[in-house]
């Protein structure tokens, strides 16, 4: 099957045609690629490059930038230290986001304050913490960019979606290595949906990406300068499910694969809001997804720790214990 392919320059150039191609790829597909979508292609390739060379490093050198030392669960964490749906994950990886200083909480605060902070990097790789801002600011005007593509694909007014954004707006990426396959072992990351409002993946080499599209696994294989793009659990929470989220896999194959991905998300003390949609439009939406084990929380803080304690349940344990129980279904 044929991944659809999107052009970002159209949003400008040829706007109706890309309005209606965004809306059905949606409506039916749920995963393209992104051409021209204006981020460095270069810089993407350096940034990958100094990842790569991360990876290399002894794990005790990892180490150092364990996540086990981020409140903000940001950090190296290692292959099979992560789980989704249940089950291991066989890769490593960088967790980073908004690079804020962390805000001075006890456990009587609102809960968004605990997830501002610091990003940790290597000291072995200085170049690292450089070029992630500046591809991470790219990123950022890319996603943003397609967002408002969205707005307008809903029929709303294109800056729908502003009021979500703020002095305390929060956006995640992962800089991430798999292993190989071995042992029998083929999960490199368990089907999930992103948290956040779209998420783009930048693919190195290695195919394993696949979505879950009419109840099929379609293989996203790599697209020279292109980004895949997904819908994260917010843009399907705020459409009440005209849109839904993604639902994909990392499958390990025969070689070790590099990719990175970046999450969009929005003010970490908001709430996501269903959005006003015509009355045609909301005909069509059959409601957001419920699946009890893992319910989509509308407030944002307490969705991210909803991801992040299940994903990490021993960093959960050492600075969040009081909230470990409350956010496990
Ligand atoms: O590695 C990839 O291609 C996708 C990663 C992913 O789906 C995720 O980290 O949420
Ligand atoms: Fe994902």
């Amino acid at each position: 099957m044929q991944i659809p392919i999107l052009d970002l320059n159209e949003l400008d150039s040829n706007r109706d045609k890309f309005i209606s191609d965004l809306k059905s790829i949606f409506t039916t597909f749920g995963t393209c690629y992104l051409i021209n979508h204006g981020i460095d292609l270069e810089l993407c390739k350096e940034l990958q490059r100094l990842s790569k060379e991360f990876f290399t490093l002894s794990l005790e050198e990892k180490e150092e930038i364990s996540m086990l030392k981020s409140p903000q669960f940001r950090g190296y964490s290692q292959e099979g230290g992560e789980y989704t749906a249940g089950g291991k994950d066989y890769r490593e990886q960088i967790d980073a986001g908004s690079d804020k200083e962390a805000l001075d909480w006890d456990e009587n605060s609102p809960i968004w304050m605990r997830i501002q902070g610091p990003n940790l990097f290597p000291k072995q790789i200085p170049q690292l913490r450089d070029k992630f801002n500046a591809w991470f600011d790219q990123t950022s005007l890319a996603t943003l960019k397609l967002l408002k593509g969205f707005a307008m694909a809903l029929e709303l007014p294109e800056d729908s979606f502003d009021k979500l954004y703020g002095e305390n707006s929060y956006a995640h990426a992962k800089l991430l290595r798999y292993p190989a396959a071995f042992d029998g072992n083929t999960q490199g990351v368990g089907a999930h949906k992103d948290g956040g409002l779209i998420t783009f993946v930048f693919q190195d080499r290695e195919s394993g990406l696949q979505g879950l599209l009419n109840s099929e696994w379609i293989d996203v294989p790599p697209m020279d300068g292109s980004v895949v793009v997904n819908i994260g659990e917010f843009l399907e929470l705020a459409t009440n499910g005209y849109l839904k989220a993604t639902i994909h896999r990392v499958n390990l194959t025969p070689n070790e694969r590099f990719s990175i991905a970046y999450f969009l998300g929005v003010q970490l003390d908001k709430d996501i809001p269903i959005l006003e949609l015509p009355e045609h439009l909301k005909k069509e939406s059959t409601g957001v997804d419920t699946d009890p084990k893992n319910p989509l929380l509308r407030n944002v803080a307490q969705n991210y720790f909803k991801r992040m304690i299940r994903s990490h349940p021993d960093v959960a344990k050492v600075h969040h214990s009081d909230l470990v129980d409350k956010f496990s279904f």
